[in-house]
């Protein structure tokens, strides 16, 4: 396989896990700028181990990982990658506003070895990202005072402030009460619509049908599915359903059923649909 010219992301034969243990194996996988990825499949099947490796952040075992057209070992810009890492909310303990945390993800846009004085790009980025995110209003918050739900937002702030070419997103609203996993569901609606790239990790397709341009599906560490709205639907008529009764959906968090299908189903690794 050659490299995709322009590919955000791209996985050949790839294979992570922790301390020579594979848990996916096999990974081929490209993302392309304005994409919104959703990454499915089963507890425990690996999704989180494939975008935490793809980003270094377990064993790479086997197989190629580039980004941005570099392979990751080369790859120091990671302010391009914005990551919202899985059940992640702050400590009760950290004392510090919505916006000092939102600032942190600014960081890596100043010279380590200089003072951090914000700068007026600095803290317009910053209220936009507070912006997008619809907390403008508790800028001046203590992030303790927070619901979960409000601070996934300010985590999901600290990676938009990073300006990054691509969010990876490990279950945004996973968690959280269904008034804030709607609410949720709008930002990521807002982000898909000013041309976001993003790869969501989640549970629940029905609450993003309106935005995922593709779908993957990880089944016991593999793959077992790649493709648009429109195949993941003719495979498996969850997606067609999730999409025709969104609208009047009373509960936009319904889950649909995950394709768990059996190793001889439609999302066989070996009869998925691949690019
Ligand atoms: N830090 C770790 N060390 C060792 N094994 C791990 C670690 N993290 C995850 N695993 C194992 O890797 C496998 C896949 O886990 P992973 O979290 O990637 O799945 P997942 O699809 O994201 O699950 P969920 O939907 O429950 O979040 C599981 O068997 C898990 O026990």
């Amino acid at each position: 396989m050659t490299p995709t010219d322009g590919a955000i992301i791209e996985l050949r034969r790839a294979s992570f896990g922790y301390a020579d243990q594979p848990v996916v194996t096999g990974a081929n996988l490209t993302v392309r700028p304005g994409e919104v990825v959703a990454v499915l499949g089963p507890n425990g099947s690996g999704k989180s181990t494939l975008v935490r490796g793809l980003l270094g952040l377990n064993d790479q075992l086997g197989g190629e990982v580039e980004l941005f057209g570099q392979p990751r070992e080369s790859f120091s810009d990671f302010a391009r990658l914005g990551y919202v890492p899985q059940r992640h909310t702050l400590s009760a303990s950290v004392r510090a506003t919505v916006t000092e945390i939102v600032a942190v993800g600014r960081l890596s846009h100043h010279r380590w070895w200089r003072p951090v004085i914000r700068s007026a790009q600095d803290t317009a980025i910053i209220g936009r990202a507070l912006e997008l995110v619809g907390l403008t209003d508790r800028a001046h918050a203590d992030v303790a005072t927070l619901s979960g739900g409000q601070q996934r937002r300010v985590l999901i702030a600290r990676a938009l402030a990073s300006d990054p070419d691509v969010l990876l997103m490990d279950e945004p609203t996973a968690g959280v009460d269904a008034a804030n996993q709607q609410v949720l569901s709008a930002v990521l609606a807002r982000l898909a619509a000013q041309g976001t790239t993003m790869v969501i990790v989640t549970h629940e397709l029905a609450a993003l049908a309106d935005i995922v341009t593709r779908i993957v599906v990880v089944q016991s560490g593999r793959i077992a599915f790649d493709g648009s709205r429109e195949e993941f639907a003719a495979r498996t008529g969850e997606f067609t359903s999730s999409v025709d009764h969104h609208h009047e959906d009373e509960d936009r968090v319904t889950r649909p059923k995950l394709p768990g299908a059996p190793a001889s189903g439609p999302l066989d690794p070996r009869g998925g649909v691949r690019r």
